[in-house]
């Protein structure tokens, strides 16, 4: 396969995979929306964590939400748990890298926060006991997964919402993550300032 056949590859599974996501999940991103809003107007924050390219799309949610996404409006309480090299390099060192967003997620959540889960495959130690400890805190996951759901999919409660990408490419995956996010913060936008 040459290299145009190959990006073609990858724009056509884009696509297929996008197309896809828009038949499944749809309700499921205007629920996560309105529980996102419904948190910022209770005075609620959001704290957001992934690893990899989801440590990127966790800080580009928060980024967007703390800064602005298209409109000007205030900032938006929102916190990633990715980006403070001395938090994570001490709780990793000092206990386990499986805690490195579950200890800030113990030391920041109060009832009524929301924790943003990125992952591909809902696997990841380090996610899974940021899951525990945001419910312990009596906080809320939106929770954007991928494949089978992993075993994140059946620590949720009836409460959290998962957003899950059932393609098989993690790319893909990413990819789609990366839309939903931005309808979410439209959809925020949205609820909270209008048209
Ligand atoms: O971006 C990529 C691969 O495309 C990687 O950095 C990927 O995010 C990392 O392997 C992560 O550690 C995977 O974590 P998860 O999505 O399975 O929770
Ligand atoms: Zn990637």
């Amino acid at each position: 396969m040459n290299a145009h056949e190959r990006i073609e590859r990858h724009f056509s599974a884009h696509i297929e995979a996008t197309q896809e996501a828009l038949t499944m999940l749809g309700d499921l991103i205007e629920i996560a929306a309105a529980k996102l809003a419904h948190c910022l107007l209770s005075d609620g924050k959001i704290l957001c964590c992934g690893n990899g390219g989801s440590a990127a799309q966790a800080q580009h949610f928060s980024s967007e939400m703390l800064n602005r996404f298209e409109r000007e409006r205030p900032g938006l309480p929102a916190v990633a748990l990715t980006t403070d090299t001395s938090t994570l390099t001490s709780i990793a060192n000092d206990y386990h890298f499986d805690e490195v967003f579950a200890k800030q997620v113990r030391a920041l959540g109060h009832a009524g926060d929301i924790l943003v889960i990125y992952s591909t495959s809902g696997i990841s130690p380090s996610v899974l006991a940021a899951a525990v400890a945001a419910h312990d805190r009596d906080m809320s996951i939106i929770a954007l997964n991928g494949r089978d759901g992993g075993t994140l999919a059946p620590l949720l409660r009836d409460t959290d919402v998962e957003i899950r990408v059932t393609a098989p490419s993690t790319a893909r995956i990413q990819e789609i993550h990366l839309l939903i996010t931005h309808c979410l913060c439209d959809l925020v936008d949205h609820q909270l300032f209008g048209e």
